[in-house]
Formats: structure tokens, C-alpha cells, sequence
């Protein structure tokens, strides 16, 4: 264990090395993670094979990252959260984009591209993006990335470097994949609407049904996995991510060989909701439509294969307590949301909503402007 203050001079002096690193914390985890490699090397991330951190881009054929643990020091902090002023309804501490600017006249247009087509293809689904450019003072990025962990307990909070990404940080609601040994675990999160502190929460039928046709379709893409057993599928209930409330699913199942692990991924990123669905078919209106690189917004990111030691009582009678330990392998994917790239004093905040038939294009603007508050709250003085 490190102190705090030993883990932000330990950040600065790799970021001062241009060498990759990365530091994070669960969700609902005190602890704090940094590893840092000890080169500037590049090494990638595709097989899901070598432990270590893997930051991996939107689209499957950009490269995927990895920091590999045996090429990298890792330190461990309990960081305690300094208390944060929350204003009700929250105050973004940036100025909102003004009406009808150019950001929100050329995402509508794309969303009603989206809807137009959706209407008149067999496409059910398709996520769209746009990426808001906010300038920010404070070039430092250690304070913004406290303001991030002490502001989002419930999420996965990261700020990565590698001179092949540049710097990102993120604090995102939604899971890839956990897995342990031959268990595995994702969720199915859609629908958005404002989160407002003792009012009741009723969903329109509209976000129930975009929510539901993104379980049905994780669901049917895992059976079609040979190794894949014993699939669950839970009841949606609401999630808060900060100012945001979502209907989530939660998905289980078990695998039985450890190859499965690149195929669940593969069937499962991009999810449906960051891309679309029918998925091949969504992805190229995306890459055709979206006139922008989302680069590492909405790819994946997360440890893999890390070992953790687990101790097991003995059932042997005359032995009380005895205590086996083993080692597993352990894998915690995320999908990289509300997250911005920075770049000397401007954040560019990536954000998007699902489509489908039923939307509007103005709802869905102001819904891209509600999820940047995410980012916006911590890019202050
Ligand atoms: C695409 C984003 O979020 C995803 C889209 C959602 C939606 O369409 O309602 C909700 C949660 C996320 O799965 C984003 O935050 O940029």
C-alpha cells in the first residue's frame, strides 16, 4: 500500500517519462490501482491472453493496448473520497452549449439520418455520437482525476496514458465482462433519463423496449457460443450514474473451456448499447455517418487475466478451518463511457444515445448534453 500523496507523485513521474500507465478504482472499491510499464514499448491487447490492463478502441480493427503486469510495477492506494459540494438538481460547472449551436443542428441531423433509416431498413437500433470539445484551465490532470474519484463511487473510474492514445479518463456505468475461473458476468444497460432526488422513476415505453431488445439480443448472441452454460437472465431494475438514471440487466453464465473468454467479448463488443443492432449493419452506418473518430469512446477497457488468491476452508472433518489457497484468474472489462481525451486545454467529451424508430432527434441532443455533464462537473478551476 501507498499513501495518496505517494501515488500522485508516482503518477507524475511516469507521466513525465512518457511511458504508459494507467490508475483506477472499481466501483464501490476504495482501493485505487496504478501500473505503470516500465518502457515506452507497445504491446497489444487482441488475444485477452496476457495479464495485465487492456484499453482497446471502438472499432475491432483499430489496435488494442495492453499493459502487460510482467512489464509493468503496480502500486495499491485506499484513497478516501474528499466530500463534494452537490448542488440539486446538479449545476454543470461548465457553460452549456448554447441553443441551436452547430453541435446541436448537425447531431440532430445525423439522429434523423439514424431514425430515417432505421424506418426503412431492417436495422432495430443504432447508437450515434458526437464528440464535445471543452476548453479547460488547469492543464495538471491529477486534480481533475480526484474530482473523478471522489465524485463517482459507483463507477469505473480511469486515467490511462500511452503515447499511441494519448491521455483519456473516464468514469463509466456500464460493465463488459467479469469473469473468475469458469464464471462470467455482463449486463444489458439502455434507456436515459435525468436523475431527480425523491422523485418517482417511471420509464416511457419507448426506453423499456430499447432496453429489452438489448438483453434479448446479448442473450441470443451467448447461446449461439458453444461454450457458454448455464446463461441467466435477471429482472431490469434502474441504475443512478451520477446525474443519469439507466434500466439494466443483469446476465450471468459459465464457460467451459478458457478460450471462451476472446469469443464472449468478440460476440459481445460492440454491445448493442454503443452500437446498434442488427451489429454488422449499425457499425457501418456509424463508421459512414458519424463524421468523427470515436477512437477509445465506447471500445473497452479493464484488467485481464490478473491472479487473485482464494482461500478455501477445507470440508475435511478434524481440520476446522483450514485454509487451501489457489489462484484464480480474474477479468474486469468495461465499457469505456463518459469519457473525454485530453488534449493540452481542450476535453473532448464523447457522448451518444441509442436510436430506434420512435425517437427524436431533439430529446436525443439534450440527452448527449445531459451525459457530458458527467465530464463537464470535473473540468473546473
Ligand atoms: C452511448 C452512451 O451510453 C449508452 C447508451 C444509453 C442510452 O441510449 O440510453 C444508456 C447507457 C449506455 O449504454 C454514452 O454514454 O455515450
Amino acid at each position: 500500500m501507498i499513501t495518496e500523496e505517494e501515488l500522485f507523485a508516482s503518477i507524475r513521474t511516469q507521466a513525465d517519462k512518457e511511458f504508459p500507465f494507467v490508475v483506477y478504482r472499481k466501483p464501490g472499491e476504495k482501493s485505487v490501482k496504478l501500473i505503470c510499464q516500465t518502457s515506452a514499448e507497445t504491446y497489444s491487447g487482441e488475444d485477452l491472453d496476457t495479464p495485465g490492463f487492456v484499453f482497446a478502441a471502438f472499432d475491432s480493427l483499430n489496435r488494442s493496448l495492453l499493459i502487460p503486469i510482467a512489464e509493468a510495477e503496480v502500486f495499491n492506494c485506499n484513497y478516501e473520497n474528499r466530500p463534494v459540494s452537490q448542488p440539486v438538481p446538479p449545476q454543470p460547472e461548465q457553460p452549456m452549449p448554447a441553443r441551436n449551436s452547430q453541435d446541436q443542428i448537425k447531431h440532430e441531423k445525423l439522429v434523423q439520418s439514424g431514425i430515417d433509416q432505421i424506418k426503412t431498413s431492417s436495422i432495430d437500433k443504432i447508437v450515434l455520437a458526437r464528440a464535445e470539445k471543452v476548453k479547460f484551465h488547469d492543464p495538471d490532470p491529477i486534480p481533475i482525476f480526484r474530482r473523478l474519484l471522489d465524485r463517482y463511487e459507483d463507477a469505473f473510474v480511469y486515467f490511462w496514458y500511452h503515447p499511441e492514445t494519448g491521455t483519456w479518463m473516464g468514469a463509466t456505468p456500464e460493465t463488459l465482462l467479469h469473469s473468475e475461473r469458469n464464471r462470467f458476468k455482463t449486463m444489458a444497460l439502455a434507456g436515459t433519463q435525468v436523475y431527480e432526488e425523491g422523485s418517482e422513476i417511471t420509464w416511457r415505453q419507448k426506453e423499456i423496449e430499447e432496453q429489452a431488445i438489448v438483453t434479448s439480443y446479448i442473450d441470443k448472441e451467448l447461446q449461439k457460443i458453444s461454450e457458454v452454460k448455464e446463461l441467466k437472465i435477471g429482472e431490469p431494475y434502474n441504475v443512478r450514474a451520477g446525474n443519469l438514471l439507466h434500466i439494466r440487466t443483469d446476465i450471468q453464465g459459465s464457460f467451459d473451456s478458457s478460450s471462451a473468454l476472446s469469443r464472449i467479448v468478440t460476440a459481445l463488443h460492440p454491445t448493442p448499447a454503443i452500437c446498434g443492432i442488427p451489429k454488422a449493419e449499425a457499425l457501418q452506418f456509424i463508421l459512414q455517418n458519424e463524421e468523427m473518430d470515436r477512437e477509445y469512446y465506447s471500445g473497452y477497457l479493464g484488467e485481464v487475466q490478473l491472479s487473485k488468491e482464494v482461500k478455501r476452508n477445507s470440508n475435511r472433518r478434524n481440520q476446522e478451518n483450514q485454509q487451501f489457497a489457489s489462484i484464480s484468474r480474474v477479468s474486469n472489462l468495461y465499457v469505456n463511457l463518459r469519457c473525454m481525451k485530453l488534449e493540452q486545454d481542450i476535453a473532448k467529451i464523447f457522448v451518444g444515445g441509442g436510436i430506434t424508430k420512435d425517437s427524436n432527434a431533439g430529446e436525443e441532443w439534450y440527452e448527449t448534453v445531459n451525459k457530458s455533464v458527467t465530464m463537464r462537473r470535473v473540468l473546473v478551476k
